[in-house]
């Protein structure tokens, strides 16, 4: 496979570092504005930018067929636009907050605690995450997705970043510590007791491993699909 990464920061090159194990070509290694670059020989890019720029690089490659994977946080404002426009295009996309393996089991067993704890009135959730200093976005897209994912099935019907909070807003902590690839974690607490689950990514391999084989499985498709459809659970 012939890939465009847009972005070549952390994520793109520990992308590459798989990629080119995996047999595919960098083909483009992409760091500021993407309309001058010509896509002829791309077949797949991927997007791990900064968040003013998630949208016009995603958007330009549905625009010219180019199949898109993007994991960049912190754009999700204009998701719907780009679902749309991948519609109407007949193009290929992948978003995912989080593409690592260990994280989309994690979002699982959160919807699965959730849905039990809905039931036990005196039980407070909140979430926390923790990312090395360089992030740009506050909470993780990954907190964002647990968030939903409980308020889903609780009786929670919004989130709130680093401040007071109600009973049905539900808080997250978000906390800036050098060199952290990304620790998210999830409690529930009673007067009596309180019950963790915590996901701590030990490096970005399983962040980039996830993207390209995503990049790999949506070679022969249109549509618009998650990490749940490439991951089939
Ligand atoms: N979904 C996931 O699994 C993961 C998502 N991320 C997200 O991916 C994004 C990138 O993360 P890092 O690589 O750590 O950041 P980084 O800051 O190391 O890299 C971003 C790169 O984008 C470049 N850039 C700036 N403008 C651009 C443009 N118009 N087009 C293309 N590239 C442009 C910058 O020069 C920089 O090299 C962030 O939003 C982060 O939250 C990070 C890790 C995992
Ligand atoms: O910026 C990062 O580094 C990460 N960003 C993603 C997020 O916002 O959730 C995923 C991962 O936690 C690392």
């Amino acid at each position: 496979m012939n890939i465009a990464l847009l972005g070549y920061g952390r994520m793109g090159k520990e992308i590459e570092k798989i990629a080119l194990k995996r047999g595919h070509s960098i083909v483009h290694k992409i760091s500021s504005d993407i309309s001058s670059f010509d896509f002829t020989s791309v077949d797949v890019a991927i997007d791990f930018s900064i968040p003013s720029a998630a949208y016009q690089n995603i958007t330009h490659c549905i625009k010219h067929q180019i199949p898109v994977i993007s994991g960049t946080t912190g754009w999700l404002e204009q998701y719907d636009d780009v679902v749309n426009m991948c519609e109407t295009k007949n193009g290929a996309f992948i978003y995912a907050s989080n593409f690592s393996l260990g994280v989309n089991i994690f979002f699982e067993m959160n919807a699965y605690l959730a849905k039990m704890m809905s039931q036990l009135e005196d039980y407070k959730v909140n979430i926390e995450e923790i990312h090395h200093t360089k992030k740009l976005d506050a909470p993780s897209g990954t907190a964002i997705t647990l968030a939903e994912g409980i308020i889903q099935h609780t009786k929670y019907n919004d989130w709130k970043l680093d401040g007071s909070t109600n009973d049905v807003t539900l808080p997250i902590v978000a906390k800036r510590i050098p060199e952290v690839p990304g620790t998210h974690e999830i409690t529930y607490t009673s007067s009596i007791d309180s019950i963790s689950i915590k996901h701590e990514a030990h490096n970005r391999e399983g962040f980039a491993l996830g993207a390209v084989v995503a990049a790999e499985w949506i070679q022969d498709k249109k549509g618009v699909y998650t990490m749940k459809d490439v991951l089939n659970i």
